[in-house]
Parts: structure tokens; sequence; C-alpha cells
């Protein structure tokens, strides 16, 4: 049997996608929009308080296009505490007036392709804590999509041997090495949780860099051969100022 790669896995992470009922909205009335915001507002606050913590992150943006209108991301260390927040948030007012639109359930994952051989446990390591249970910069511009390796014919991923998988792994990582400081990614597998096999959620201040960065890794041949991609969101950060400003009416 074809050795699968050994991944370590660091906090859940849901994605949720929202577009706004914006005809049910403007029918409020300017108490209970304030109440809603409110409500929002102090939901967020709570959630924020695990970014401080460390015990979570989570990244609100708001989606260009008509996929949706709002995404948020939340990363908690057990699924059971994810479920819990989006039972929270889905009981929101402000959410009432919104038509889920996607969501996607996976964990942060980091796999063994590119890493040596050591005694040492990972889990204790900073640098590869920090990639698992990552702190979210509030970066201008998130771009998220679902991604499966191919499984056809010839060109079958799960059908390589680890060797082949390893140099071919190295070679995606020099691309996206060389983004960085344009470019964060954070890779989450959902094998068994969601229908496609990893989520790519990326990060930059410059939005046309995920398309550089995409384009680029379409050449590579993990990509080229390999990648079956699903929806691309993209989005601009929403603070609390700019929530305010999106819901006004
Ligand atoms: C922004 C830059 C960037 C960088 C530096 C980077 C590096 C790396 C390294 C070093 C490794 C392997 C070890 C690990 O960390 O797991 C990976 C792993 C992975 N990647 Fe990546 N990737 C990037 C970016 C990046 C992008 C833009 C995509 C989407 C591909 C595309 O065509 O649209 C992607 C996908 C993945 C996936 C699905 C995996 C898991 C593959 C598996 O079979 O397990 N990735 N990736």
């Amino acid at each position: 049997m074809n050795e699968a790669a050994i991944t370590l896995d660091g906090w859940y992470v849901l994605h949720d996608f929202r577009s706004m009922d914006w005809v049910a909205w403007k029918m409020l009335d300017d108490e209970e929009r304030q109440f809603a915001i409110d409500e929002f507002n102090m939901f967020m606050e709570k959630v924020n308080q695990a970014d401080e913590n460390k015990t979570g992150a989570h990244a609100l943006y708001s989606i260009i296009g008509q996929k949706a209108d709002l995404m948020l991301m939340l990363l908690r260390e057990t699924m059971d505490e994810l479920r819990e927040l989006e039972t929270e948030y889905n009981k929101l007012t402000l959410i009432a007036y919104t038509v889920p639109t996607y969501s996607y359930v996976s964990v942060v994952e980091l796999s063994n392709y590119l890493s040596g051989e050591s005694n040492e446990d990972p889990y204790q390591n900073p640098h590869v804590r920090s990639r698992l249970y990552p702190e979210l910069q509030r970066s201008q511009y998130i771009c998220f999509y679902p991604m499966d390796k191919r499984r056809e014919g010839n060109d079958n991923w799960y059908m390589l041997p680890m060797q082949e998988r390893k140099d071919l792994m190295l070679s995606h990582g020099k691309i996206g090495r060389s983004y960085a400081g344009k470019v964060k990614q954070i890779i989450s597998g959902s094998v068994g949780f969601d229908d496609y096999e990893w989520g790519v959620t990326l990060f930059a201040e410059d939005v046309l860099q995920f398309k550089k960065l995409v384009y680029e890794m379409r050449f590579d041949e993990v990509s080229a051969r390999y990648g079956e991609f699903g929806s691309f969101y993209v989005g601009t950060i929403l603070d609390k100022e700019k929530t305010i400003k999106f819901l006004e009416v």
C-alpha cells in the first residue's frame, strides 16, 4: 500500500458565508436595526476574546460578487466549540436577515512532505505551533477556495510514491515561499469533514497578489496536473467601523 503523508493538525476551522437580505433589513425600524448591530458587535467582541487569549482566531470579511456578502472564519480548539459558536451566530438578530450561501469545515493542517527527520515533538516547536494555531493578522484581503488532488487515470496523486510527492511539493513550496511577505496561506484539511480535501485561505494587503500566486502555481505540476478547484471567494476586511458602514441603509 502507498504511504499516506503524516499530518499535524491544529485548530478546527469554520468558514461561514452569508448573503444579506437587504429588503428585509431595510424594513426594520431604526431601533430594531441598531439593536441587531449592537448585538452583532457584542458577539464579535466575544469571538475576539479567543484571539486575545490565543485559544482561537477569527476573521470577518465582506465578499465581493454575488456568491456571498459576509464571511466569518472561525478557528477553535475543538469542533464542539465551533458548533456552539455557529449556533450562537445563527441566533443573532442580524443573521436572521441573511441567507446562508456556503460553509466549509476543516482543520489547520501541516504535512510531513518537507519536514526532515527529528526526534522532537513537533507540537512543542514554536514555529510549527504558530502555523497550526495561527494568529490572524488583520490583512486587508482574503481569498478562500476548496480544492482536491486529482484521482483520475494516470493523474492520480494518491497512487504516487511518497518520494515523488515530496519532490513535487518541494517545487510547490518554492513558488509559495517567493510570495513571503505578500501572501500568507492557511491550508486546512477537510477529508472526512467536507466536500473537498483542503480549504485554501490566503491573506494579503495587495489583492492582486492572489491572482499572481494562484496563476503561477497553475504552471507548477502539483497544481497543473493534480489540482482541482471549487469556487473562489475574495473579500475585503470588515472591522467595527466598516461593519457599521456596511449595514447602513
Ligand atoms: C502562500 C504561499 C504558499 C506556501 C509558502 C506554501 C507552502 C506549502 C508547503 C511547504 C506545503 C507542504 C507542507 C505543509 O505545510 O503541509 C504545502 C502544502 C499544501 N499547499 Fe501550499 N503553499 C502556499 C500556497 C498555496 C496555495 C495558493 C495553494 C492552492 C494551490 C493552487 O494551485 O491554487 C496551496 C495548496 C496546498 C495544499 C493543498 C497543501 C497540502 C498538500 C498535501 O497533499 O498534503 N498552497 N504548501
